[in-house]
């Protein structure tokens, strides 16, 4: 049988790293997927293409749009990242009845519930395991292998950069930008790594996970977000003594009122798997109401991690080439007539417990006055620290872990402690989740 036909738009990191597999495990590939997969076209400015990837024979264009035209290729592989071009060229490779598989999250939290739809009509896959969590098979996963169950709840550390930040932070004492700078230099981190640190990526990822979890459409603008960009050293060592590592997570979970869908810095229990998921190492916990939970771990960032997913996706795509385009696993995983219109809670409708961290004068009376605003909201106390008062300034850390709260009400609290003259500056508030 002749091989499959690839276009390959994007030769950067997860580009380059998914022409090296291909090369690399070509024999075992074709064995697999019932026959030979080649990348025949690649867009790029360069007149020609590096050595050493197995491009060797393969036609090139400085404009991506003959690559989703081009009447020999099956399968468009877009690894450009970003809205556009991007979303212009999926959609025309779509409409010329080619195959897609994308990385791209933002593209598919964004602009997902029109490209499926489209490629529905068209009889077309559209696949994106790279996607999310890099190379764990997690699209996958919660598509296929966990589909028997009612998924309760799912919570990930979803961001490579993030976690590889938090971890250099925490183990050698080193300084945001300059682990930035590394995960930059390494592949990992965004175009816009302010993505990265903000919680946007995460958010993508997470809308992705949700809407599969849970057969709702994509809905990104309604995903709560918050980075790591405001967690401090001392952040860190506080958690580290109360028993917590600090770890940046997507959650999303099915309530009686809705579904939460919300990224933040979370404290978890030290005893937990996914609160010793260091690096740029990913991890999911699914919590599935047959299964139990199930943890899915592996590299979340990279080129050949990344590529791992890519190169799995054109093999399922190569064997389900002949397949009935009606009997192929729903691109949300949920048949597209079936999905529900729960609504995604805002957070003033979520539950957590809080670690609390404010300066404050190291009066008489001022603890009184904390614990009464809590206690007025009817804040239970789980924990307390006070650190000692610096000279300096006569102030002193005061570090609060609460018992479950609705947010609404804990920001009504937290405004209250702000506004006590004693009380300097802003109340840092991180949320404490116990995932079980
Ligand atoms: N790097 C990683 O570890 C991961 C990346 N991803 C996603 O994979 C995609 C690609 O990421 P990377 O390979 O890291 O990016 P990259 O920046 O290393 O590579 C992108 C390539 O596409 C080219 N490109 C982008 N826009 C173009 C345009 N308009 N015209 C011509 N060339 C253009 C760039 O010149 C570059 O060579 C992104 O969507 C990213 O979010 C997903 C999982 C992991
Ligand atoms: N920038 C992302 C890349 C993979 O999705 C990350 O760091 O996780
Ligand atoms: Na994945």
């Amino acid at each position: 049988m002749t091989p499959v036909k690839v276009g390959l738009l994007g030769l950067g990191t997860v580009g380059s790293g998914t022409a090296t597999v291909l090369k690399r495990n070509a024999e075992e590939i074709a064995r697999r997927a019932g026959r030979g997969i080649e990348i025949d076209f690649v867009s790029t400015s360069k007149s020609e293409l590096p050595s050493g990837l197995g491009l060797a024979n393969s036609r090139i264009s400085a404009d991506p749009f003959d690559i989703v035209n081009d009447p020999e290729i099956s399968i468009v592989v877009e690894l450009y990242g970003g809205d556009e071009p991007a979303k212009s060229l999926v959609l025309q490779a779509i409409d010329n009845g080619k195959h897609v598989v994308t990385a791209n999250k933002a593209l598919i939290a964004k602009y997902g519930n029109e490209i499926f739809a489209k490629a529905q009509e068209k009889g077309v896959i559209v696949a994106f395991e790279a996607a999310v969590a890099g190379g764990i098979p997690i699209i996958k996963s919660l598509r296929e292998g966990l589909s028997a169950n009612k998924i309760n709840w799912l919570a990930g550390i979803i961001n490579g950069t993030g976690n590889f930040i938090l971890t250099e932070m925490r183990d050698k004492g080193r300084d945001f930008e300059d682990v930035l700078k590394e995960a930059q230099a390494l592949g990992y981190a965004e175009a816009d790594p302010t993505f990265d640190v903000e919680g946007v990526d995460a958010g993508h990822k997470l809308s992705i996970l949700s809407s599969i979890a849970f057969g709702i459409p994509l809905q990104f603008e309604k995903t709560y977000m918050e980075g790591i960009s405001m967690i401090s050293r001392d952040d860190v060592n506080y958690a580290a003594e109360l028993g917590y590592n600090i770890k940046h997570l997507g959650i999303a979970r099915r309530t009686e009122k809705g579904i939460e869908q919300r990224v933040h810095p979370t404290l978890i229990p030290k005893r937990q798997l996914i609160a010793n998921v260091d690096g740029v190492m990913n991890a999911v916990l699914v919590q599935g109401d047959a299964v139990g939970p199930t943890l899915h771990y592996g590299a979340g960032a990279g080129g050949e991690p990344t590529a791992s997913a890519v190169v799995a996706d054109i093999i399922d795509i190569t064997r389900a080439l002949t397949s009935d385009p009606e009997n192929r696993v729903p691109h949300l995983a949920f048949q597209a007539d079936a999905l529900s219109d729960t609504p995604i809670l805002s957070m003033d409708d979520v539950e957590s417990a809080f670690y609390l961290r404010l300066s404050a004068l190291d009066e008489a009376g001022v603890l009184a006055n904390i614990t009464q605003i809590l206690g007025d909201s009817s804040i239970s106390i789980e924990a307390f620290i006070q650190k000692e008062t610096k000279i300096s300034d006569g102030k002193a850390d005061i570090i609060l872990l609460t018992k479950l709260v609705n947010e609404g009400d804990m920001n009504q609290a937290i405004s209250k402690i702000e506004a006590l003259d004693v009380v300097s500056g802003a109340v840092t508030r991180i949320r404490v989740e116990n995932l079980s």
